[in-house]
């Protein structure tokens, strides 16, 4: 049975359908990652996984309970991480581990759970005193203090500086390890691509495209990047017909091609051949962002696509308040327009 299975899910607000139609499935073991723009229904969509959030539509079973009605014996079974939990200031971290160790059959020892999420220090430090990404570590501990089999961690290291990141990798490493499925949302591709087995890009409310990273770059067509010095003496002219696009910049070439191995070959035959060397000859696989940005382009970079809400706020009554606006996607803007360089494929 997969811990995670979900069909034709829908929630709206007023008019928008803030997910619409989405189909999930988390094997037991698993660690995924939801990517996609902000707005896209990555946050609804965990939440009503985690039974946060009434649906209008659709079948969700997490752990074999439906999460809206799986009550206690459910949720002692799950963790989970928010955008935005918000704390009792006065307490300190040591108090509030404590407090929610209590809350579960089986409880990670406090101790053990201060110290892998790098809260030592601050132990003993009243709340309101942490710094933001101190209190992001708070919120990882509060997730993994019940010994979950299913964590929820939504964007579980925005505001981490680069060590506390790296630790809180290892930590959902350290999880996977000891068997948890995890479903991750992230901004960060870099961290879906290092934790994840698998990747699902959401956008408005829809599965867009899912597998491992590779098998993105497969289907979603990212080319791969052949580059090498034009040999001294030569001009591009010389050069065997390659691939899709050519730049050229000075002496170097880059080469966009789908079928790099056919391409590498042609290429290293024409140097073997003219005896000449291919300096700085180098093959640059699609990354994960490459592929993202062709699936969900401009608007990953626009200002704001969640925008003010047409549909205003969520009257109805057990769901919290929206969440922020999150923080500006990590994604780059996208490529520049067209460069005078590129040359047709010959
Ligand atoms: N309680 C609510 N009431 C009204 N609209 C909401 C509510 N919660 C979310 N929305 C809207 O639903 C859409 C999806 O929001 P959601 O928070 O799920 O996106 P997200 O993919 O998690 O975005 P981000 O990456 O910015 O966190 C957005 O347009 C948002 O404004």
């Amino acid at each position: 049975m997969p811990a995670i299975r979900v069909r034709g899910l829908r929630k709206t607000y007023g008019e928008l359908a803030a997910v619409d139609g989405l189909d999930l499935t988390v094997e037991d073991g698993e660690v995924v990652a939801l990517l996609g723009p902000n707005g896209a229904g990555k946050t609804t969509t965990v939440e009503i996984l985690e039974g946060y959030r009434s649906r209008d539509a659709g079948t969700v079973e997490v752990l074999g309970f439906d999460p809206q009605t799986g009550g206690r014996a459910f949720r002692e079974r799950i963790g989970i991480v928010l955008q935005d939990a918000g704390f009792e200031d006065t307490f300190t971290p040591r108090e509030l581990v404590r407090l929610h160790a209590g809350y579960y059959p089986h409880p990670r020892p406090v101790a053990e759970v201060l110290t892998l999420t790098g809260l030592d220090e601050k132990a003993d430090a009243r709340v309101r005193t942490l710094s933001g990404g101190q209190r992001r570590r708070l919120d990882l501990a509060l997730g993994i203090v019940g010994g979950p089999e299913m964590l929820f961690l939504d964007e579980p290291t925005t505001g981490f500086d680069p060590s506390a990141r790296r630790r809180a990798w290892e930590l959902v490493e350290g999880l996977r390890a000891l068997g948890a499925t995890i479903l991750l949302t992230t901004h960060y591709l870099d961290e879906a691509e290092h934790l994840a087995d698998r990747v699902v890009v959401i956008d408005h409310g829809r599965v867009v495209a899912e597998g491992t990273p590779d098998e993105l770059a497969a289907t979603a067509g990212a080319a791969t990047v052949i580059s090498f010095r034009v040999p001294a003496g030569r001009t591009t002219a010389d050069l065997p017909s390659l691939g899709l696009e050519r730049r050229v910049a000075g002496s170097v070439v880059e080469v966009r091609t789908e079928t790099p191995t056919a391409d590498v070959a042609t290429l290293a035959t024409w140097a073997l051949e003219h005896g000449e060397e291919l300096e700085a000859l180098t093959l640059t696989r699609p990354s994960l962002e490459d592929v993202y940005l062709d699936l969900v382009g401009d608007e990953a970079a626009g200002p704001n696509p969640a925008g003010p809400d047409p549909a205003g706020p969520d009257p109805a009554g057990p769901d919290p308040a929206p969440a922020g606006p999150g923080p500006a996607p990590v994604v780059p803007a996208p490529p520049a327009p067209a460069d005078p360089s590129v040359e047709a494929p010959r």
